[in-house]
Order: C-alpha cells, then structure tokens, then sequence
C-alpha cells in the first residue's frame, strides 16, 4: 500500500479452488461479472455491501447508477423505483445500490439484458429492534409507543400502526415491502405469501444473510468471478451497544409473528443460502473466510497505521465526509476517522482506497456523483468536438475509452463511455 498503491491483499487466495467448483472454470480465470443490480434492504448491513459494490464499480471503472438530487440518495423511497429517479450522468449503469422499492420492470428496462440481482436479509427480531431503535424519531407507529417500547408496541401493534401513513413500512414487513411487496397481506393468505417468496427466488440469483455476511460473500465472488480483493470490506452503519436493547424471551416470537412475511423469507432464503454453501463445500467456503477476514485485517492495519481502527461514536469523528449520519440524538452510529498524519508516505491512490473504504452512505453517493458527472462532462465534450470538427477524429484517434485499472482482469460487458445514453435534463 506504501509503494505504488499496490492493490492486491490476496494473491494466495487465487489458487484456492473449491472442490465442488473444479468442473467450472475457476474464478481467476473467467471474467468478472459486471452488472449487477443489489437491493439495497433496510438494517440488514446493505450499507457496508454498497460500499463495496461503489469501491467495486470505481475500480473497474464501471457506472453506478445514482440518484437524482431530488431523490436525495436513496431513489425517492418509498416510491416504487422508476428510471426516472436516476440521475442522467449515471447512465447507462452497470450497478445500483442505492436504497429503492423494488420494481422489477423498471430495472429491466434500465439495465443490461444479464444483469444479476443481488439482495440481503437479516433475522427479524434482530432487524425490527433496529428498526424500532433507528426510526424512533420518524415512524409515527414507533413514536405514538410509549418510551418507544419495543415490548409495549408488540403487545398491541394495531394500537399504534396504521398502514397507509407515511414511514410506516419502518413498522410491518419491511423487507417484504422494499422487495415490492404488500406488507399487510394477512399472515393467513398462504397462497400470497407462497407466490411472492417463489417470485422473489426466481428474480434474485443471491440471497445474502446478514448474520452469515462473510459466507454470503464467498457465494457473491463465485457468483460473480469476483476477485478476494474485490469483496473486502469494513463494517458501517453500526450503533453502539448502548443504542441497543436485548429481546427478552418471547420478544423474538411476537416479533416474528408481526412480520410473518418476512419472517417466511427470512427461513427460505436461509435454507437456500446454505444449501448453496454446502454445494461448494462448507469446508472450502470455511477457508475462503478465513483468507477474506486475513486479507481484511491487512488491508485495515496498512491503512491505519499498523493498527485496527478504533470505532467512534459520529461526534468524536473529526472528518466529516466520515462521519455517519444520525437519525435521531437517541441513536449512537459509529464510525472511523482516518488520522491526517497517517497519509503520510501514501500514493494518494491508496490512501483514497483507504478513506472510501470507510465512507458512509450519504457522503460516498455525493463523491461518486460528482466524479461520475465530471466523466460524463468530459466525454459530452470530447463528443461536441468530434462533431465540430471531424476531421480531428480522421487524423488522431480519440483517446480509448478507459479500460478497467491497472492489474485487474477484463470485464465480461464493455463498458460503454459514460454518457453515451441519457442527455442532460
Ligand atoms: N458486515 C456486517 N455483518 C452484519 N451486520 C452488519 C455488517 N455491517 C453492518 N451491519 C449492521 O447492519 C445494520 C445497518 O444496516 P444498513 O446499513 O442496511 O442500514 S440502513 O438501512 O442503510 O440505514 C447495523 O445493525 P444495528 O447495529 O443492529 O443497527 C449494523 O451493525
């Protein structure tokens, strides 16, 4: 990291195949896929998969699609997705990880023909108590709740929920609802919620679990041809301890039976998930997660300084493109700051790696929008001047459209120069 940015934490891995996968090119050797739509999902560890699919699409020197300024930096949740709420400068896209309500026909329109979709769960008693703990100040179902109880609000949800007011997919069902669901379909409409899980299994080629993160992740790279490099990350958009409350016994149930939809995802996507671990081998993908923490603990005690980075609570961070945003004073979300002094015999390429890979959700959307809109500029002009003056195109060649960086393998869809679809509105 020192000497050049070298970028690579994880050349032993390479040649680690699994078993299982020996009939099918191993992932060194095929190209990375590139397209990828991931559903961003609320509280189940989407921020940390989105910045790696941003750091991801940087690298390959790829586009994310963004969202437009009006949509702040979710695509206008909790309306159903529409192209419409992507911003033109980041068109065509070959990833999207920004939060959004899922619309199947939408995304289909906007992206390529084999893009791979990609979304996260996360065990509903643990995600509805962040939910609870998180959207406190905002969701009207959790603030008309007495000291916003958890215990007092299972009790009797109908007291306190009502559907159709704003914010309340924070309250019933969310993950269900971010899919595209009906969060308040009746537990005991058995045909719905068959037909949605069924739909939501043939849509998504990888269901991730945030409990089991690491392992979804060697499944994502197998998926994908993806490099170890390539899905190293660090944890984002945690509370402190304090900010969070234990479930006392019985909690999970009631829980579980408020969101039963979710509830009903949540055990089929976890059977699937691990059926999928057991088909490359529990041994090897064992191995894989082992080589993935190694690599990551490398590549943090490179960027700071020898040493892990000790977590911070928002207000001790002193950089504020570092510091997470908090929804409300109740809630603690920690963070990193990454030490001035500590850039100190870096190439800027790698202490950028080091800073992006802490970046929170609102400030990395900004950063890649306007490096995304400068890309575009440049390549709007460099157009308007070979339509101005062609015969500069005949005798010089204009410059190739950027290749993926340096020591990385080619991609599986070219990627067209930026702006070549969408003009600016
Ligand atoms: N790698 C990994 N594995 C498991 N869990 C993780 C991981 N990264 C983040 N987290 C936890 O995910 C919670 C934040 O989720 P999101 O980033 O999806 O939240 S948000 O909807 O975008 O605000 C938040 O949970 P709570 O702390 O319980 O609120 C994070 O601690």
């Amino acid at each position: 990291l020192h000497h050049g940015g070298h970028l690579s934490w994880t050349m032993g891995a390479f040649h680690i195949g699994c078993p299982a996968l020996r009939s099918h090119p191993a992932p060194g050797l095929k190209p990375k896929h590139t397209n990828v739509v991931f559903l961003k999902t609320h509280k189940t560890a989407s921020s940390t998969m989105q910045n790696l699919l941003f750091r991801f699409a940087e690298r390959h020197n790829l586009t994310a699609a963004l969202p437009v300024q009006a949509c702040s930096n979710q695509f206008c949740y909790p309306r159903s997705f529409t192209s419409h709420f992507v911003h033109p400068h980041t068109l065509p896209p070959n990833i999207i990880a920004s939060h959004m309500r899922f619309n199947k026909a939408e995304l289909q329109r906007l992206m390529p023909n084999d893009t791979i979709y990609i979304t996260i769960l996360r065990e509903p008693g643990s995600m509805f108590e962040s939910l609870i703990s998180y959207y406190n100040q905002y969701c009207q179902s959790f603030k008309r709740v007495p000291n916003g109880s958890l215990e007092a609000f299972l009790e009797e949800p109908w007291k306190y929920y009502q559907p159709d007011e704003k914010d309340s997919m924070y309250a019933r069902n969310t993950l269900t609802f971010d899919l595209g669901g009906d969060k308040d379909r009746p537990a005991k409409d058995e045909a719905y919620a068959r037909g949605f899980v069924a739909e939501v299994d043939r849509v998504f080629s990888l269901v991730m679990i945030a409990e089991y993160f690491d392992e979804s992740l060697v499944l994502l790279r197998h998926l994908l041809s993806w490099d170890l490099d390539d899905i190293l990350y660090v944890k984002l958009n945690m509370r402190t301890p304090s900010s969070k409350r234990s479930l006392t016994p019985g909690l999970p149930s009631k829980i579980r039976a408020w969101n039963s939809l979710d509830a009903r995802l949540y055990d089929h996507f976890n059977a699937s998930l691990w059926r999928q671990l057991s088909v490359l081998g529990l041994a090897c993908v064992a191995r894989e997660v082992q080589l993935l923490r190694r690599a990551q603990e490398s590549l943090m005690r490179s960027c700071f300084g020898g040493r892990m980075p000790l977590l911070r609570s928002a207000a001790q961070i002193k950089n504020k493109d570092l510091r997470p945003w908090q929804p409300s004073e109740k809630v603690d979300i920690v963070g990193y700051d990454f030490p001035v002094n500590l850039s100190h015999g870096f190439s800027s390429q790698a202490q950028e790696l080091c800073i992006k890979l802490i970046m929170p959700e609102v400030q990395y959307t900004q950063v890649l929008l306007r490096s995304q809109s400068l890309r575009y500029s440049r390549s709007y002009q460099l157009r308007s001047q070979q339509q101005t003056h062609p015969q500069v195109q005949r005798s010089q060649p204009p410059p190739a459209a950027a290749g993926p960086a340096s020591g990385t393998r080619s991609t599986s869809t070219s990627k067209p120069a930026a702006g070549t679809q969408g003009e600016i509105t």
